[in-house]
């Protein structure tokens, strides 16, 4: 059965559009990891928030991956600071959306925090593992947005929660990790940075006067690209403000802004602030507008720029700088999280401190300057790029999915092993109070049948029909004593043609009893062993036996059954367990089997049956006498 995973990103679907002010790199990394997780042989479900009223539940998205919507709140757009009170309905409908279609994941991967809840919550309500990738943490958001964070307080309290009950947290960048750790104390192992990734076939190099034709963009201009979602954390009005210091240092530059669309439900928007500045600082001739792109065209407005420029308060990880990259354009990036990581600072572009434009425009005229660098720069971008393609993401998101499973796999089967083992202790600790007699009785009835000539005839069905052999073996052959007569004893399921026959040509119930009728002789022990007292073989086999004048013994679990009902002597062990029952009974059959050594080799020693003379000198203990002797020694006797 191929591996299902269960992904869960409430608000941001993989097959929404990109450029939204909630649409950006969640979706992206839903979408493109979903597809190689699919490609690699998994099964992938994406749970997101319903967002229209008429798409079908289940919408397949590419082979092996689904995205099922789930109804949780008004079935139309909300912004993400508002989900969270729909929440408690989200698990709700995804819980009853597995149970009704029968599904078993065997994990779930949660994108942001309001997923990891849910997460959560079916983890201890359905015991399946989860990992999740923050993509945001609320800790940072808060220090640098404030009373301006819109999400609820508590936040920040459930992500701990979240990150305490997480198999694994996945850190997109060191610096996210460090935050992980220092200020959600996450356990280190549980750490894994696993960065964001880029798709080749979408971002590849377009030479720059096709593309710059296609945009309808002049050849000699010098090209500043920022393109992403337009929201306050992404700093561009730094990047606006650079721009206008540039002017003023007399340098002309385009700068293009990619991204961002007007919400209808959201008042004051980003986009109208950055305009206004803009306006304000009289660079309206430098600064175009172009708005939300469809992707197939970002490959050409990357190729089309001279540099890409992004500089975030804070950024995770930041995926529009691998895509710039891949397409071959120095990026000149915030010296934080994510970006830090990717952008190889004097080799791939250049890093600058965040909310700093002197430092920005000196960085960015410092380059255009330089048409060399910025190409052997993007030549060396587009190659060190490739380590981050989703492909080669996917797999160590798969690593990681292993060591998940694999850690699961031993939790939910180490547990019950150790259990067992208190178990069958238990078991033991009870039996040596409550049956101890009853063993030293059978055993004493067993030992003077055959110190009277008589034989023992022993039957049991599966492992009691093992453990029936094994009771002869130790008789027939030996069991403590070096040197001692073998004992007649008979185990009625080892000869496999007389069992065969009999069963085939009259049915299996007599197969013993037949045997018994053959073997048995008056004072003869049959000794039956059952875990459950019911099998019918056994209890006619038993009736047969007590026919004959034979004496019956038997070794029982649970209530002893019909078996106990028939038989003379009963032993039956306190378990209801199977497995508990058939360990006792090889204790049993062991200490049995001390019983009948001790007290025959004790009678013949003194019937002199055998001549202690015959028994080479090593087989002689410290005393110089043969080990029988110790054993006749220590017997205290018992009603014989
Ligand atoms: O070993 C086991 C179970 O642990 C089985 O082979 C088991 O002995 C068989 O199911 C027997 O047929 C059970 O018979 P019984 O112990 O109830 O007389
Ligand atoms: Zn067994």
């Amino acid at each position: 059965m191929r591996n299902r995973i269960a992904f869960i990103s409430e608000h941001a679907s993989p097959l929404a559009s990109l450029g939204g002010v909630d649409s950006g790199g969640q979706n992206v990394y839903v979408a493109e990891l979903a597809k190689q997780i699919a490609r690699k042989g998994y099964e992938v479900d994406v749970f997101t928030r319903r967002e229209d009223r008429d798409s079908p539940q289940i919408i397949p998205f590419v082979r092996g991956v689904r995205v099922i919507l789930v109804d949780a709140g008004p079935a139309q757009v909300i912004p993400k600071e508002d989900i969270f009170v729909y929440m408690g309905e989200f698990r709700k409908q995804m819980e009853n959306f597995i149970q009704r279609e029968e599904l078993e994941y065997h994990l779930v991967h949660a994108n942001f925090w309001m997923s990891g809840l849910v997460a959560m919550e079916l983890k201890q309500r359905m015991n399946i593992p989860f990992v999740i990738t923050f993509h945001a943490l609320g800790y940072i958001r808060k220090v640098f947005q404030k009373e301006n964070d819109r999400f609820p307080d508590k936040r920040v309290d459930i992500e701990k929660e979240i990150v305490k009950h997480a198999d694994a947290v996945i850190a997109e960048c060191p610096q996210d990790r460090e935050d992980l750790i220092k200020l959600y104390e996450a356990e280190e192992s549980k750490v894994p940075v696993i960065a964001c990734g880029f798709n080749p076939k979408d971002f590849y190099p377009v030479p720059k006067q096709t593309a710059r034709t296609l945009l309808q963009i002049e050849q000699d201009e010098k090209v500043i690209l920022q393109l992403g979602r337009i929201v306050p954390r992404k700093g561009i009005d730094n990047v606006i403000r650079a721009v206008a210091k540039l002017c003023e240092n007399g340098e002309v530059y385009k700068l293009l802004v990619v991204g961002g669309e007007r919400e209808e439900s959201v008042g004051y928007q980003e986009i109208d602030r950055l305009k206004d500045l803009v306006k304000e600082l009289r660079i309206e001739k430098q600064v175009v507008f172009a708005g939300r792109k469809e992707r197939d065209l970002l490959k050409y407005y990357y190729s089309a720029a001279d540099v890409f420029v992004t500089t975030p308060w804070y950024e995770p990880f930041g995926i529009t700088p691998l895509e710039a990259m891949s397409c071959g354009t120095p990026v000149v990036g915030a010296n934080v999280g994510g970006i830090k990581y990717s952008v190889l600072d004097g080799k791939t572009g250049l890093l600058v401190a965040p909310n700093d434009p002197v430092a920005l425009a000196d960085k960015l005229q410092f380059l255009l300057a330089r048409p060399e660098l910025l190409e052997s720069m993007g030549a060396y971008a587009q190659r060190y790029v490739k380590k981050f393609k989703w492909c080669h993401i996917a797999d160590q998101v798969i690593d990681l999915y292993k060591k998940v499973l694999k850690i699961q796999y031993v939790d939910n089967l180490l547990d019950p092993l150790k259990e067992s083992f208190v178990e069958a202790a238990i078991t033991f600790k009870n039996s040596a109070r409550e049956i101890a007699e009853d063993i030293l009785h059978a055993g004493t009835v067993m030992s003077n049948a055959l110190l009277s000539g008589k034989k023992i005839l022993v039957c049991g069905n599966g492992g009691s029909a093992a453990e029936s052999q094994h009771f002869t073996a130790e008789l027939v052959g030996r069991f403590e004593v070096s040197q001692r007569r073998g004992l007649p004893a008979l185990s009625l399921n080892a000869d496999t043609s007389i069992l065969t026959a009999w069963a085939n040509d009259f049915g299996y119930d007599d197969v013993f009893a037949r045997q018994v009728e053959a073997y048995g002789d008056r004072g003869d022990v049959l000794f039956c062993l059952s875990t459950s007292g019911q099998s019918d073989n056994i209890v006619r086999a038993i009736n047969a036996a007590e026919d004959k004048g034979m004496v019956t013994v038997s070794l029982l679990g649970k209530d002893g059954g019909m078996a106990a009902r028939y038989s003379r002597y009963n032993i039956i062990v306190p378990s209801k367990s199977t497995q508990r029952i058939q360990e006792l009974h090889l204790h049993i059959v062991h200490q049995l089997c001390t019983i009948i050594e001790q007290r025959v080799v004790a009678h013949d020693r003194v019937e002199k049956t055998i001549k202690p003379l015959n028994l080479p000198l090593a087989r002689l203990n410290v005393n110089n006498q043969p080990a029988y002797l110790n054993i006749h020694q220590n017997y205290k006797g018992y009603g014989s």
